[in-house]
């Protein structure tokens, strides 16, 4: 599923063309150039030492062999026993330089995607199946090594074997040679057709894995939903039937390959058998000798097998140009959302906080309505202001633009004055504490997560983060905060991630923090204790507050109501419930349409009320 919309920069010319990607994998090849040149000589040497036997053959025949001289015999059987061992230790030369350097060009290439794929913004993470990305970064990628490794060395191993044995057949006999020269035109026409087919059925395979990988993450995350809602049978029938895709597609892939293969075996044995009936009659003729009808025919069996593998090594090759081709449909995607060459650093010490929403606009990549609209917000410096509207009214997406996880599509959000896209990214978001609905933790101990965002962070800092958040219970895990929790922290429950997930955000005390729903996953009393800490971190820290419950309500100094994208109204909670009947509905509703009754206004009548 390549990125097609914008968002961001996407390659202007996203047809696949076969062997274009494949050759702009070069650069990787380059720092194995020098071991490329010796596994190459040690090759081409092995196979010029197995080249040297049919005519060392000729010789025995019709010298020793002929004179009936023994000595003659051992002679020259010691010296055929000498290039078999020559080519046997050569063989192993190029094997062992060959799989150190096609699995370093794999390593190297897996980094750089990988390195990419961060860099990409998160709508184009929105857009893209992460199956898709995954099988792209295993698969495809050992599909290429497959091919820089074997496929293209015998490429090159068997292109030289025949032109070199087609020269010694013609120097052998001129018109047997020529003909056996010939029977390239016929093996050309079937590969370049077989080629064609092949790359198209390769596509369709990989794409169709990356599918059914996308299935089987989707199932593993889902696992418990999918449990408790007994849908495991229709989910099977529904991968049985991607399953099934694959297979056919597997199936006609192969037959292809079967097809054409006995195609390989045919032609070279026509030629073959028209070589004996035509050499027999010169031999009887006298115009070639039994020794050089041996030799001939010797050689001519040395091009069955280069031939034979030649469809198995096209079909490697197209395998390898569409992992190329899907490899770079990642690598050419550039990220829209990059410093800009003007971009400053803010140091923490120097900013107060102030935000700024001035004509907001945003709308996701690919589609056409706009999710935000007119957007006009200011947060004093040391304020908190909660965002309040029904689901889907653009909440966490307004979150998201202020650290840059989306860029606006209009208007511009500043920090004390200054346009967020005139930081560098990576000062931003040291300046923006975020912890999202969902607490994502990472498959690491408990310290790396605390700390990734601030790597350098002090223990007295992370220690002052956890008692905030109310999250001291991470001491006592088994090996305290050297724990390794679970994939994405499912070894903890809800309540002690999005805990984890708070004192991430609060850590080293940015200067502004975008919470979303901070307070969602918590049991009462945990909610009245993280309350209370929060209570005391927002006090002097900007922040913008996504709230679904009445009782998170009353963290905030000021509430702004979100509907269908533009924010409707803002003043002080006991304002807007007094004077907003959809305030008072949103939050009657609750998060799930049954929340708790609206709590009692903490500021009766305050000023300031606005409504649009
Ligand atoms: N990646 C996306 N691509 C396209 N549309 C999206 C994407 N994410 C969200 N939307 C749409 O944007 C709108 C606002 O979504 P958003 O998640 O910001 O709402 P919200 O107010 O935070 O909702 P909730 O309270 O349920 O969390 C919704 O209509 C949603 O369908």
């Amino acid at each position: 599923m390549p990125a097609s919309s914008d968002g961001d920069r996407v390659p202007r010319d996203a047809r696949p063309r076969p062997l274009r990607n494949l050759l702009r994998l070069r650069p990787y090849l380059r720092p194995y150039a020098g071991q490329f040149c010796w596994l190459l000589a040690a090759a081409l040497a092995a196979t010029a030492a197995s080249l040297a036997v049919p005519l060392l053959t000729q010789q025995v025949v019709d010298g020793p062999i002929a004179r009936h001289d023994t000595a003659g015999v051992l002679r020259l059987g010691g010296l055929a026993l000498l290039l078999g061992l020559t080519e046997a230790v050569l063989i192993f030369i190029r094997r062992w330089t060959q799989s150190s350097s096609s699995v370093g060009m794999e390593a190297a290439i897996r980094a750089d995607v990988y390195a990419h794929l961060q860099r990409l913004p998160a709508g184009f993470h929105d857009r893209w199946q992460s199956g898709q990305l995954l099988s792209r970064i295993t698969s495809d990628l050992s599909v290429i090594r497959r091919f820089l490794s074997f496929g293209l060395l015998f490429l090159v191993l068997n292109v030289a074997t025949y032109l070199a044995v087609v020269v010694l057949l013609i120097r052998l006999h001129p018109g047997l040679g020529l003909l056996v020269a010939a029977s390239a035109v016929p093996l050309f026409l079937i590969s370049r057709r077989f080629a064609r087919h092949y790359h198209a059925a390769s596509r369709r395979m990989q794409d169709q894995q990356g599918d059914v990988a996308t299935l089987v993450e989707e199932t593993a995350q889902g696992l418990r939903t999918m449990k408790a809602y007994g849908r495991g049978p229709q989910l099977a029938e529904r991968f049985a039937g991607s399953a099934r895709t694959l297979h056919d597609t597997g199936v006609a892939k192969a037959r292809l390959l079967a097809r054409t293969s006995a195609l390989f075996d045919l032609v070279p044995n026509l030629t073959l058998g028209a070589v004996l009936v035509l050499g027999a009659a010169a031999v009887a003729g006298g115009r070639l000798t039994v020794g050089q009808l041996v030799a001939f025919v010797s050689l001519q069996l040395m091009l069955i097998w280069p031939v034979q593998s030649l469809g198995w090594i096209i079909a490697n090759g197209q395998e390898a140009a569409t992992a190329a081709d899907r490899i770079h449909e990642v690598l050419d995607t550039a990220p829209s959302i990059v410093d800009a060459p003007h971009a400053v650093e803010l140091p923490r010490a120097a900013v107060r906080g102030r935000l700024t929403f001035e004509q907001v606009a945003f709308r996701y990549p690919g589609t056409t309505a706009p999710v935000l609209r007119q957007i006009d917000l200011t947060v004093e410096p040391g304020e908190t202001l909660a965002l309040v509207g029904a689901t889907g009214s653009g909440k966490s997406t307004l979150l998201s633009l202020v650290p840059r996880l989306h860029e606006v599509t209009g208007g511009r959000i500043t920090v004390d004055g200054h346009d967020v896209r005139d930081l560098r990214l990576g000062s931003l978001r040291r300046l923006v504490g975020v912890a999202f609905e969902e607490p994502t933790l990472f498959s690491m101990s408990v310290w790396e997560n605390l700390t990734l965002g601030r790597p350098d962070a002090a223990e007295d800092d992370v220690r002052a983060a956890l008692a905030l958040a109310q999250a001291d219970f991470a001491y006592d895990l088994p090996w305290g905060l050297a724990t390794r929790v679970g994939e994405q922290g499912l070894s903890l429950s809800g309540g002690q991630r999005q805990r984890l997930a708070l004192a991430r955000a609060v850590l080293g005390r940015p200067a502004l923090l975008v919470l979303d729903d901070p307070l969602s996953a918590l049991d009462v009393q945990t909610e009245a204790l993280v309350e209370g800490a929060l209570r005391r971190v927002l006090a002097d820290t900007t922040a913008l507050l996504v709230v679904h419950r009445p009782s998170t309500v009353a963290l905030a100094d000021r509430v702004a109501l979100l509907d269908g994208g533009r924010i409707v109204a803002t003043g002080t909670h006991s304002e807007l419930l007094a004077q907003v009947p959809a305030y008072r509905a949103v939050l009657s509703a609750g998060p799930g349409g049954t929340g708790p009754a609206v709590p009692p206004p903490r500021k009766p009548n305050g000023a300031g009320l606005v409504r649009s």
